[in-house]
């Protein structure tokens, strides 16, 4: 396996094993060295958001490294403020023009809940917000659409109108926060799961036994994350705005994990925090 191994959404489409995220890299110089850094190290697969106010940065930082459009992944997010079919439909323009694309590999719904709050009809606009999406999709400015930190009762919500059944899920995954309900979930429906902090937001690097799996290993804790997550069959989405790092992480197809050590890992709980609920969360 290699960075431009793919694995495949339920419509076919081909996706990178793993993303660069960068949730927290700043918009401007630094999401442009990022996300060049990246590219050079052999990313193919990136991941941005409205939310993360980083697109048009991002978008510019493509065109000046001359990089093939069609050797790329791109996904973004719909913000939370966008929970209806006009504005979702608005918001994909958007992300379209910020990122300098004629389309979007994948999008996704970023959180369940709206911006300011629900309404009783939230689950309504819900279901129009996911028909925006569809839309796109069929006229092929998406090649793929998806959801973010969707628990399995949101999907039934979809499930009631939904044309187009989502391919992808984002949610919190790593060592210690794995929701195992909502994993089972996704598989048992092929959906696939994108782990979103597979390094704990920088939380997990002190973490006694991954210090010990990585000495073993003679590896960093944030490779042993990531081969933790691929050995799973998830697609992690590391982040780092420095060069080195960016490139260390990439280094994760060349040893694997013993089925003891991904059985050690997979006991932590709770060690860098759980996963924010999408049914209180408001952003
Ligand atoms: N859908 C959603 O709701 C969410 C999606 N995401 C996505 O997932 C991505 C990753 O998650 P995120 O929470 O950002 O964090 P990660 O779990 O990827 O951890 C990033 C942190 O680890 C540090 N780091 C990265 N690599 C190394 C390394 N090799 N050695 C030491 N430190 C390292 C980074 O520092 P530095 O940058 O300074 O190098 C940063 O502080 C996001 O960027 C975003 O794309 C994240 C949260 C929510
Ligand atoms: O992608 C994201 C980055 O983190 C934020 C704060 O938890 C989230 O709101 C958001 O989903």
């Amino acid at each position: 396996m290699s960075l431009v191994d793919t694995y495949e959404l339920s419509n076919g489409v081909k996706i990178p094993v793993v993303g660069f995220g960068t949730w927290q890299t700043p918009s401007g110089a630094v999401a442009n060295f990022a996300t060049k850094a990246a590219l050079t190290s052999g990313y193919r697969h990136i991941d941005t958001a409205e939310m993360y106010g980083n697109e048009a940065s991002i978008g510019q930082a493509i065109k000046e490294a001359g990089i093939s459009r069609k050797s790329l992944f791109i996904t973004s997010k719909l913000n939370n403020h966008a929970h209806s079919y006009d504005k979702a439909s608005a918001a994909i323009e958007q992300s379209l023009k910020d990122l300098q694309t004629d389309y979007l590999d994948l999008f996704l719904i970023h959180w369940p809940n709206p911006k300011p709050s629900r309404d009783e009809n939230w689950q309504a606009h819900l279901q129009d917000t996911w028909r925006a999406l569809e839309d796109a999709y069929k006229a092929g400015k998406l090649r793929a659409i998806g959801v973010s930190n969707f628990k399995p009762h949101h999907f039934e919500i979809l499930a009631q109108t939904q044309t187009v059944a989502p391919m992808v899920n984002q949610i919190r995954i790593c060592p210690g926060d794995h929701d195992e309900e909502t994993i089972k979930y996704c598989r048992d429906h092929n959906i696939l799961l994108e782990a979103y902090s597979p390094l704990g937001t920088g939380k997990i690097f002190s973490e006694p036994t991954m210090q010990k799996i990585a000495q073993e290993l003679n590896r960093s804790v944030a490779q042993v994350c990531i081969r933790w997550s691929l050995q799973h069959g998830f697609l992690p989405l590391p982040k780092s705005v420095h060069e080195d790092r960016i490139e260390d992480n990439t280094h994760v197809f060349d040893f694997e994990l013993s089925q003891a050590q991904m059985a050690e890992i997979d006991a932590l709980d709770g060690v860098v925090g759980y996963a924010t609920d999408p049914d209180t969360a408001s952003f």
